[in-house]
């Protein structure tokens, strides 16, 4: 942000939520503040006042009675709900009242966890000192200075410039560094470990009561945090995934009683798998980690793909990496390994399913003609650059950060819910999941498009 001279004062403008007017419609979930810990913080008049790029009218700045609803829809016939009992969240945008002297702002932002289309866009919009390799990256290596400069270009780069990595969370020594460092802003990006870690760190600042600002941006290419619409990156893998659906229904299409396999990544959600599935429609069955399955039987996969064989010479399977865990044998040592970010190990779904295939068809149809085509395209639905929406949505995260940054708030993540930008209680966002709920209407559509078995043993 182009940030000129401001104006001290001592007041805030933004409304307290215990102020609230006794009539006030709904209960906004209330969001950390510096000056939960620190009393007498100075306000400053937001720079953008004297912005040339921007002409503030009424109604520009926001304040804690801006809310979004969390739910959007109801059924009147059922009950409405109380509106006392609507769960909002206080809206992102920029406060008249900052709490920052623009001059005197070190910002770190680090990036953790795995890769994501999108995160160079985010990381471009927050300048100042990128933190290198992770969460270990705060205590272990010296963080590199950013400039607008360095980084105009980096919008059209895939991966993270910052470099990211998993484990390596060590949380007296990351404050440390923080401390040690004199940030009084920092920005973390990545997914439910990041946020599990984030809550750890947000929590030890107020503990130390530190001038420091803690945001997080959501990362997940599994979209699997809840309470946002999506994550950033999301539309642009499933792009990708859809490329290696099409060949794999190419293949399957050209040989004689073809199978496509695809296995995308999907650790305990299946959202790729199933958009994918559902832009392409060249899909037979989709497997996610949400539902189980089964092979062989009244009912399992391989009947079923014996009869689309039958009737349509080709099937094309889609299979997240989550699903079907249970069914692969494993040793006990695998079943206890972990990731260096405590993640547990998968074993891979897609060469077993392979296998499982071949074996079947071997066994029942021992002189017939038949091809098992397994495509994984794993990174490269990762490992790219953002898409026109995810790069527009990126800019609109960081933004959203900055702003709830400097008007005071910390422990937050910013993110859209409803199409609105809003700030959410980290330690919320950090345990909310966003499961595929396989007895809505999304899955059943999945079903009705695909006709895949419910796999319900009776
Ligand atoms: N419960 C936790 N407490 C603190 N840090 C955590 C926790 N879970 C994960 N982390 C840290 O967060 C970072 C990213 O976690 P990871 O699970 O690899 O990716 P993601 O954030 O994308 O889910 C790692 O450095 C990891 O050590
Ligand atoms: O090989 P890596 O880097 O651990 O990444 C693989 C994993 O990354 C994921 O994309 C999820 O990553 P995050 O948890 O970092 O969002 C999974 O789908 C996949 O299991
Ligand atoms: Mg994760």
């Amino acid at each position: 942000m182009a940030l000129s001279s401001p104006e001290i004062t001592n007041s805030t403008d933004t409304i307290n939520p215990e102020e609230r007017p006794s009539s006030c419609p709904v209960n906004p979930h209330k969001l950390p503040h510096l000056t939960d810990y620190l009393r007498d913080l100075k306000t400053y008049t937001n720079p953008l006042d004297n912005n040339h790029f921007y002409r503030p009218i009424e109604g520009f700045y926001l304040a804690d009675s801006d809310i979004v609803l969390r739910h959007v829809s109801f059924d009147l016939s059922v009950t409405f709900p109380s509106q006392s009992s609507q769960v909002a969240y206080i809206r992102a945008g920029p406060r008249k009242q900052i709490f920052y002297e623009p001059s005197n702002i070190r910002v770190g932002i680090v990036t953790c966890g795995g890769l994501c289309p999108g995160l160079n866009t985010v990381i471009r919009e927050l300048v100042i000192y990128g933190v290198t390799a992770g969460y270990r990256g705060f205590y272990s290596r010296e963080p590199i200075e950013l400039n607008p400069k360095l980084v105009h270009n980096w919008h059209k780069r895939g991966g993270t410039a910052l470099e990211t990595s998993r484990g390596g969370f060590d949380l007296q020594k990351i404050v440390d560094a923080i401390e040690g460092r004199g940030f009084n802003q920092v920005y973390i990006i990545g997914g439910d470990g990041t946020m599990r870690g984030a809550v750890k760190i947000f929590n030890e600042i107020r503990r130390r009561k530190l001038y420091v600002g803690v945001a997080a941006i959501p990362k997940t290419v599994d979209n699997d945090i809840g309470i946002i619409d999506r994550s950033f990156g999301f539309q642009t893998a499933v792009e990708m995934a859809q490329q290696a659906v099409s060949a794999a229904h190419v293949e399957a299409e050209s040989a004689v009683n073809g199978i496509g396999l695809v296995k995308l990544m999907g650790r305990s959600t299946g959202h790729i798998a199933l958009h994918a599935t559902l832009s392409s429609r060249d899909v037979d069955c989709c497997l996610i980690p949400e539902t189980d399955f089964y092979l062989e039987g009244e009912g399992g996969l391989l009947e079923f793909l014996g009869k689309r064989l039958e009737d349509n010479g080709h099937a094309v399977v889609v299979v997240a990496e989550g699903a079907g865990q249970d069914q692969i044998p494993r040793t006990d040592a695998q079943k206890e390994e972990r990731d260096e970010s405590g993640n547990p190990v998968f074993l891979d779904v897609g060469p077993w399913l392979k296998s499982e295939l071949k074996k079947w068809w071997s066994r029942d149809h021992p002189e017939e003609l038949f091809t098992v085509k397994y495509i994984d395209p794993t990174y490269m639905i990762r490992a790219v650059p953002a898409n026109a929406t995810d790069n527009t949505y990126c800019t609109l995260l960081a933004h959203s950060a900055i702003h709830g940054v400097m008007a005071g708030y910390t422990g937050f993540v910013a993110g859209p819910i409803n199409g609105s930008y809003a700030y959410i209680p980290v330690d919320e966002a950090a345990v909310a999941k966003n499961e595929i709920n396989t007895r809505d209407h999304r899955w059943a559509w999945v079903r009705s498009v695909t006709n895949q078995p419910d796999f319900a043993k009776s």
